[in-house]
């Protein structure tokens, strides 16, 4: 995203300069409102003379609070280092590691990030009070996830925060109640006062109850001297209601906060037609403002269909599309006057509403030897086996109790492990070379010496070299901003979770699902299987279900700026055979 040389218009400017202690801003895809986010911050920072007076940056995901932050450092010099960009979660894990021990929490709480460590203390701590459960535990999880996100009780939840606290452990959603528990001090709050100046939320459409709840506690409660906030969202990419979203927290904090509401109608992003096409959907979702394209576009863009007749020509059609864009650049007349054609394969997006309907597409890419990738998952900055049993090691390193660390080495490795089992024995146990060239790290004193003898090993794989690179430059982004003293296994396994799991560098085309799109933005997109039941999903049913799918619809088309192809197979294959298949009711609503 170029925000060189942008003039902001009017509306955007008086979101900038606005002096209101809170804000909303509830506008359109591609209305400017990160660019707007990033002037605020920067007007606040330059307008202010308080040293310490910091700016707390919320985004959704590690990619959107990265490109924040690189955006705010290419922009602002040395300010930047005024604003902690961060999503909720990591923002409440730091919380947690510097403040935990006031609430009862161990110094370095053990964080359970996979369900089968959950599942496995569930089960325990179920048999230690003499109860057994007879079905999925993983339905019970999910239920205590859901519960927490919106909090409302639950049957189990009193249990579960029990066995969590014997194992001096915390899961996601314990991270809010812990963060949560912590913020209700008094002390804290004064804290978080003296820090922070002003609380920034982006894709606030995707908070849950209790992230609002954590926002709330941590600003202050509204009539007190509370800290200035400013909500940014867009009611229409609100997509991750199963996660517990609720996009009505937007209106409860202007009504809560008597916050002042901006609205933003312009789409600067998009060529006509795909404004056009994006519009129409939003108008069906009947949310308020609705987008118009009052902006003068020079570009007209291009949207296009493609019906197959079965997936396999569907996925070579597309990929034929991607190597057509990639050789002769998006389609003439498609341009501004003047504009080039040319894109590179990291500006096109493939898209599906799930990742099973992509498969197609990645097989006919890679048959033409179109380079591609998946979204931004969240170890998709490593790309080698050796360099992910690295980042392993270090995790097992800071916290050898752990039984999760250990758990996770070796599933790195590759190996099934045993209570005893240190991180040398799991790497013997591999028979693999590049699993055995790893041993002299086992035993290194300090994380200084670990990476001392990492730039040591002799490990032939291809993309070790490009890991090894990786790591480097997190290891000096940690160890320029730490004292030797910090310079911990532990504060580094913080530093690569807050900071290295953003988007990936690799190159080539990206194949990923919307939701992995959201925030996102590509000069081409292809959509494919636009077909009842895959888009709408099959489980959605009923009508909000319905419309939380359109919204996805919405998302994916509004990452374009220039071109859009949608596609869909007439058949497809299932577990029966042969299907026949219908188009999806959302292309109706954009006439295609
Ligand atoms: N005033 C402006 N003039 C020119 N370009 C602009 C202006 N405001 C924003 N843009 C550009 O429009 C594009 C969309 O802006 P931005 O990413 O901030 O939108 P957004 O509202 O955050 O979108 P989304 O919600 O879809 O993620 C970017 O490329 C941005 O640089």
């Amino acid at each position: 995203m170029a925000d060189v040389g942008i003039r902001l218009s009017e509306a955007q400017q008086a979101i900038v300069d606005s002096p209101e202690k809170a804000i909303v801003v509830s506008a359109g895809a591609g209305s400017g409102k990160t660019e707007v986010v990033s002037h605020r911050i920067e007007r606040i920072l330059r307008d202010s003379s308080e040293e310490d007076f910091r700016i707390l940056a919320v985004s959704y995901t590690v990619r959107a609070a990265d490109a924040l932050r690189s955006r705010l450092e290419k922009r602002l010099g040395g300010l930047h280092r005024r604003v902690d960009a961060e999503t909720i979660h990591s923002f409440c894990l730091n919380l947690l590691r510097q403040f935990g021990t006031r609430i009862g929490l161990p110094a370095d709480p053990e964080i359970l990030t996979r369900d089968e460590d959950r599942i496995e203390l569930l089960q325990y701590w179920l048999a230690e009070r003499g109860q057994s459960y007879a079905g999925d535990l993983s339905s019970v999880l999910i239920e205590l996830d859901s519960a927490r996100a919106a909090r409302r009780s639950t049957e189990y939840l009193d249990l579960w925060r029990d066995a969590l606290e014997s194992r001096g452990a915390v899961d996601y959603p314990a991270i809010l109640d812990k963060a949560l528990e912590l913020l209700d001090s008094s002390w804290m709050r004064r804290h978080m006062r003296r820090t922070y100046g002003q609380v920034v939320v982006d894709e606030a459409q995707n908070l849950t109850p209790a992230q609002y709840a954590v926002l709330c506690s941590l600003i202050g409660v509204p009539d007190s001297n509370y800290i200035d906030a400013m909500l940014v969202g867009d009611e229409r990419q609100s997509i991750v209601g199963f996660a517990g979203a609720d996009p009505e927290l937007m209106n409860r904090f202007e009504r809560e906060y008597h916050a002042r509401r901006f609205s933003l109608n312009e789409n600067y992003r998009s060529a006509r037609k795909i404004v056009e096409v994006a519009a129409r959907v939003a108008d069906r979702l009947a949310i308020k403002p609705s987008v118009d394209d009052t902006v003068e576009f020079a570009a007209s863009g291009s949207v296009n269909f493609f019906e197959a007749e079965d997936e396999v020509k569907e996925g070579s059609f597309v990929a034929d599309w991607v190597k057509r864009l990639i050789e002769q650049g998006i389609d003439e007349g498609a341009a501004a006057p003047g504009e080039s054609r040319g894109v590179h394969p990291e500006e096109i997006a493939v898209m599906g509403r799930t990742a099973a309907s992509l498969r197609f597409v990645k097989s006919a890419l890679s048959e033409r030897g179109i380079e591609w990738v998946e979204g931004s998952a969240e170890d998709d900055w490593l790309e080698s086996q050796p360099a992910r049993v690295v980042v392993a090691l270090i995790n097992f390193l800071s916290s050898p109790s752990h039984r999760s660390a250990r758990r996770q080495l070796a599933d790195a490795v590759d190996v099934t492990s045993e209570s005893s089992d240190g991180p040398g024995d799991l790497l013997a146990k591999s028979a693999s070379p590049e699993m055995q060239a790893l041993l002299p790290l086992v035993d290194s004193h300090n994380v200084d010496e670990f990476f001392v003898r990492l730039r040591a090993l002799d490990i032939k794989n291809i993309a070790w070299r490009s890991d090894l690179a990786q790591l480097e430059e997190a290891w000096s982004r940690f160890s320029d901003s730490t004292d030797e003293a910090g310079r911990t296994y532990s504060n580094f396994r913080a530093h690569i979770t807050r900071h290295q799991r953003g988007d990936i560098q690799k190159p080539g085309v990206r194949v990923i699902t919307i939701h992995k799109a959201q925030g996102r933005e590509f000069k081409a997109v292809a959509l494919v299987a636009c077909n009842e039941g895959q888009i709408p999903d099959f489980r959605a049913r009923e009508v909000e279900a319905v419309k939380a799918e359109m919204r996805a619809f919405y998302v994916a088309l509004s990452r374009a700026t220039r071109q859009i192809l949608l596609t869909r197979a007439k058949t497809r294959m299932t577990n029966y055979g042969s299907r026949r298949t219908q188009p999806s009711q959302f292309l109706a609503i954009v006439r295609i």
